[in-house]
């Protein structure tokens, strides 16, 4: 059974990891890869998404039911997005039943073909389903940061007022991923200013190729890290060099936030066992 204490797990650094469901049969063999590294990383927990990137709910719920069967403390991934108040009643019901020990609350990405239609949504944003998590359950609740602001908000003030409101009622702030550490510090310094102390963890991620990386910069509207710009990639061996400049980026960023007194560091894997396994072991 969960243990339900999302940060007392480990004295010093709490680990957690982010993998999403296999959607092709080459995923699930890399899905397959990364759950055998896992088990020896032994994370203090595992957040499993919903929705990112178009994927499905069954898949979620299967594999946090696997997760859960392997001994994993798993955080589920939830999105007000394409759903109705009743479905997400159900899901934190299902969530609570499989023996989830937390909930991301999220607003969700719209739709990949959509940029309006947002379906069936009855919640808008992410600080609505954190109240509903709480009407609902005693399940602990996290939410997502953005250090260089959500790229749907209108100016960083706003964005960060709304982020101190959701931040204020929830357990724990996992932040989207970063390149410049001051952003980091920034929005840590934003949320104590307007008296919220909830402990935030910085979200790392190591593309594994400039594709990949600028794939990523476009989701989160963030810019690439400045190693990015210093070389031909094409070039002879310029994908292991990219490679070893992104997991020591990361891995510089993580020290960082430890050593000013974060409490832990989240990884989104992007499902690389490769990634998860160098990270963790260099930390
Ligand atoms: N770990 C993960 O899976 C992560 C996922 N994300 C993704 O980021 C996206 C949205 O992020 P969230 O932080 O959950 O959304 P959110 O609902 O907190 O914020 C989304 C936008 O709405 C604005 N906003 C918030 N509350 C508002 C209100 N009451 N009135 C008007 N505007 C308001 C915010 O400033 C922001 O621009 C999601 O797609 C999520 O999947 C981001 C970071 C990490
Ligand atoms: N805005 C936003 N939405 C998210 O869903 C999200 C974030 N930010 N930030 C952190 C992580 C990263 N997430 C991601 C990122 C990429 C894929 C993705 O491209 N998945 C592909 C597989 C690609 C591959 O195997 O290389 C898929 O088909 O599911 C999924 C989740 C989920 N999270």
């Amino acid at each position: 059974m969960a243990k339900c204490n999302l940060l007392e797990q480990r004295a010093g650094c709490v680990r957690s990891v982010e993998v999403w469901p296999a959607r092709s049969d080459r995923q699930a063999e890399r899905l397959r890869e990364l759950i055998a590294v896992l088990q020896s990383v032994d994370p203090d927990f595992v957040t499993v998404t919903y929705g990112a990137m178009g994927s499905s709910r069954a898949r979620s719920l299967a594999l946090i039911e696997e997760l859960v069967a392997l001994g994993f403390d798993v955080v589920a991934h939830l999105a007000c997005l394409g759903n109705s108040r009743d479905e997400l009643v159900d899901l934190i019901h299902r969530y609570r039943s499989l023996g989830v020990c937390g909930v991301l609350a999220l607003r969700g990405d719209p739709p990949l073909e959509s940029t309006t239609g947002f379906g069936a949504s009855e919640l808008h944003h992410a600080s609505e389903l954190v109240e509903l998590i709480r009407q609902e359950s005693d399940l602990p609740v996290i939410v997502a940061l953005h250090p260089d602001g959500h790229p749907d908000s209108t100016d960083i003030a706003s964005d960060r007022n709304f982020a101190a409101e959701k931040l204020g009622n929830a357990d724990l702030g996992l932040t989207q991923f970063f390149f410049d550490y001051a952003s980091f510090v920034g929005l840590q310094s934003d949320m104590m200013a307007r008296g919220v102390a909830t402990p935030i963890v910085p979200g790392l991620m190591v593309p594994s190729s400039p594709k990949q990386l600028l794939r990523m910069t476009e989701i989160a509207g963030i810019q690439p890290p400045p190693y990015f710009a210093s070389a031909d990639w094409d070039l002879d061996n310029g994908l292991d060099r990219f490679r070893a400049l992104a997991l020591d980026g990361a891995l510089t960023l993580a020290r960082r936030a430890l050593e000013d007194g974060a409490r832990g560091v989240h990884l989104f894997s992007m499902n690389s066992a490769q990634v998860t396994a160098e990270f963790f072991a260099r930390l």
